[in-house]
């Protein structure tokens, strides 16, 4: 993303003392070069809004991230086409705006609640001419959050958190101060990783609202969930504060507010050492179950039907045994992280760069918690 930016002409600079980073864009679109550099994107399909909103045409390569399943981009791209753009994907999405300047309001109903579509209509219809009116959207913590970044930034969004937003157009945006909240997948995993390994963690800044499913299913199991303040959590799983093993539980993930489909692969993990059998439904993505190929090389017990897994619990939880994996997925892979740290032996992990897409130093964050965990490759080249 801010390879994207700077390629445009934006000045980024970073504060590592403050946790701060200044993005000016005052040189965007002024320079010459920039329509050209522009149509070289490679990624970028995340700023496909704001760059036709304000050039009237964009360019960008299509989305990739991790394989778990079909990511279709339909929604978005029936979104942008009511908002008065034509849009062509040709190995590259080509889009320019209907009379050549900019986008217009429109309306525009999502099949499915989509985040990145949701994020990416908001932006266009901010800057576009008019009203637009967008229903079935996605509430998303991050949705709201980014509908905040943008009011700050002069623009008018109504509506977040809320099925439905209604949004002015503005021709121009500001510059704001912008706070980015916790991460409620890293907070989540944190969780998981104290009731895996049977301990005592305290999870601070974390917004326990926006945790909610994960917290109400920790208690199922017997985890104790203590709010300290708020912004803390402290999610104990220690033997002397859980009466019997943990208990296993069902998941269903679906959109916030429902259980989030990005914290159902280390769930699984926590779940293959729980008492009991517990179901694990994923709604959300259609191939998101690779990792149980990996979990069961430790020695868990888990069978799959289509989207559906089936987890046979342990008495005890060091009953996984070590193994080489591969980490083939984002969360997949941290999933394996959190059953390495309570398998008996020393569990290989490859394919780690998916993790560092989404985890900030976790080796060293599980290390100052007392897990004994290295990494054998520098972060350069973790692919
Ligand atoms: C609803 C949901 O849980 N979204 C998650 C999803 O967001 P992300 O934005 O990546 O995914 P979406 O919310 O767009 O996709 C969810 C579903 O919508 C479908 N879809 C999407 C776009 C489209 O044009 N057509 C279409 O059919 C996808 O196939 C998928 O089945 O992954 C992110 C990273 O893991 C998470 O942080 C989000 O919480
Ligand atoms: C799937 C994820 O990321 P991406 O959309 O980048 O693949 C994720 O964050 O779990």
């Amino acid at each position: 993303m801010l390879s994207i930016l700077r390629s445009l002409g934006a000045k980024i600079e970073f504060n590592e003392r403050n946790k701060e980073i200044l993005v000016n864009t005052d040189g965007v679109g002024r320079a010459e070069p920039c329509l050209e550099e522009m149509r070289k994107i490679r990624g970028g399909f995340f700023v496909i809004g704001p760059l036709l909103a304000r050039f009237g045409e964009a360019v960008v390569g299509l989305p990739g991230g991790c394989d778990i399943g079909e990511r279709p981009v339909d929604l978005y791209v029936r979104g942008l086409r009511a908002l008065g753009a034509t849009v062509e994907i040709n190995g590259r999405v080509l889009a320019h705006s209907a009379n050549g300047k900019g986008l217009v309001g429109g309306s525009f109903h999502l099949d499915f609640p989509s985040v990145g579509a949701t994020e990416t209509l908001m932006m266009a219809a901010s800057m576009a001419d008019g009203v637009t009116v967008l229903s079935n959207v996605a509430k998303e913590p991050e949705v709201i959050d980014l509908a905040r970044f943008l009011n700050d930034s002069g623009a008018c969004v109504y509506g977040a958190g809320s099925d439905k937003l209604l949004i002015k157009g503005k021709c121009q945006l500001r510059g704001c101060e912008c706070y980015v909240p916790p991460d409620r997948i890293e907070a989540g995993t944190f969780m998981l990783a104290a009731a895996i390994t049977r301990s005592l963690i305290s999870i601070s800044p974390v917004t326990p609202s926006h945790l909610s499913c994960l917290i109400d299913k920790l208690k199922i199991a017997g985890c104790k969930i203590t709010r300290c303040n708020n912004d803390t959590l402290e999610v104990s799983a220690i033997p002397e504060n859980v009466c019997e093993n943990l208990r296993g539980f069902n998941v269903r993930t679906s959109p916030f507010p429902g259980f989030p489909t990005d914290l159902q692969p280390p769930t699984m993990a926590l779940l293959t050492t729980c008492s009991g059998s517990s179901i694990v439904e994923e709604s959300v993505f259609d191939r998101r179950l690779g990792h149980v190929r990996e979990l069961q090389k430790l020695g868990a017990k888990i069978q799959v039907c289509g989207s559906t897994a089936l987890v046979f619990g342990r008495e005890t939880r060091s009953a996984l045994h070590s193994s080489r994996l591969r980490a083939a997925d984002l969360r997949g892979g941290v999933a394996l992280v959190l059953a390495g740290l309570v398998a008996e032996g020393t569990t290989e992990i490859s394919g780690i760069g998916h993790i560092g897409r989404g985890y900030e130093n976790l080796d060293t964050k599980l290390q100052f918690l007392g897990a004994d965990i290295k990494r054998s490759i520098p972060v350069a080249s973790q692919l």
